[in-house]
């Protein structure tokens, strides 16, 4: 499994090091346009093999998509951060060029690959790649639920004072300051309705909390997380990798299901060797899908700056 992933920064660097210390794949590509940078990233992380116990091959290059061909899953993290107060949404000018050039770039020398975007505002960013690649849509995903939904188990497991190891629950939705979808209705402690430990209003916080998680965190850095969005891609490219079969609420595009279609959005799929294996259509409360609509017209609104 040859793994790539464009963009050596804080994002692309965590998660070449997750995908390394679960030791899944034979090699890892860190690509990064700036001189030198991706090839730093490497060594120094591979320098921790012995240390930390793997086997991955890590190598850097600069813009160099050659040393990419034949990977078996692309990840894109290349592009700008956004800073304290910002929006995503604010980084679509700078960020879809990239996108847009590094996605065609990638296709070219490795046309069998599944993508994983995580540039912001990512919903849009891998609307994007739909729209200006040929590559099926089993093969196009972008992440930001399995990084919410993990936001949103930290958070209950705060709130009801649990470890997180006996909390579930799931983030549908837009990666979006307002447009996440946190289902409070399904999540559990121990196949235990949430509900049954916390008020309401202690429930609504946590949903609250986990909407502006980014946020909050860019606020304390200055710049925005890399550990979890690292660990939340390497997740993902593993469950590819591994052809697992699992779960995770990932943005793809939808025709028709949930009622939405023409847009990526975050919704429960299933991740296997094809990619997305299935979308999966759970019922959602009237106020849950109310909460869905406003969100896919938030990610529509953005998807309309687009220049394609
Ligand atoms: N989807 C998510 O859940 C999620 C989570 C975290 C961050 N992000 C997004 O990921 C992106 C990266 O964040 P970061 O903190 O790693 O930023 P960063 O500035 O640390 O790293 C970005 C890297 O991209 C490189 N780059 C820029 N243009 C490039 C190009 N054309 N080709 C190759 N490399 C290029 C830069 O040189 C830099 O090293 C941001 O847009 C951020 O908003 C998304
Ligand atoms: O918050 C951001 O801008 C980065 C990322 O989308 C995140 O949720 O951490």
């Amino acid at each position: 499994m040859k793994v790539t992933v464009v963009g050596a920064g804080a994002v692309g660097a965590s998660c070449a090091e997750y995908i390394a210390i679960k030791n899944f794949a034979s090699e890892v590509v860190l690509l990064d346009i700036k001189e030198g940078f991706a090839e730093g990233k490497a060594m120094d992380l591979m320098q921790t093999a012995s240390l930390n116990g793997f086997d991955t091959k890590i190598t850097g290059v600069t813009n160099d998509y050659s040393k990419t061909a034949d990977s078996d899953v692309c990840v894109i993290t290349s592009g700008i951060p956004r800073k304290p107060g910002m929006t995503r949404e604010e980084l679509i000018g700078i960020n879809a060029g990239i996108v847009k050039t590094v996605s065609s770039s990638l296709i070219e020398n490795s046309p069998n690959t599944i993508i994983i975007v995580v540039s912001n505002p990512m919903d849009t960013m891998t609307y994007l790649v739909h729209k200006t690649t040929s590559l099926p849509k089993n093969r196009i995903i972008g992440m930001g639920g399995a990084l919410d939904s993990a936001r949103f188990k930290y958070r209950l497991a705060e709130a009801l004072e649990a470890p997180i190891s006996d909390i579930d629950g799931m983030v549908i939705g837009g990666h979006s300051d307002t447009g996440m979808v946190p289902l409070t209705a399904h999540a559990t402690r121990n196949s235990i309705k949430v509900s049954e430990f916390i008020s309401e209003a202690r429930l609504e916080q946590v949903k609250e909390d986990t909407k502006v998680g980014g946020a909050t965190l860019t606020k304390l850095l200055g710049t925005s997380a890399w550990y979890a969005p690292g660990a939340a891609v390497s997740s993902m490219v593993q469950a590819i990798a591994c052809d697992q079969k699992k779960m995770f609420p990932c943005s793809v595009l939808l025709d028709g299901e949930f009622g939405l279609k023409d847009l990526c959005i975050g919704v429960p799929v299933i991740l296997g060797r094809n990619g997305i294996e299935k979308i999966v259509s759970i019922k959602l409360s009237d106020a849950e899908q109310k909460h869905m609509e406003q969100s896919a017209e938030g990610v529509k609104k953005t998807n309309a700056l687009l220049e394609i």
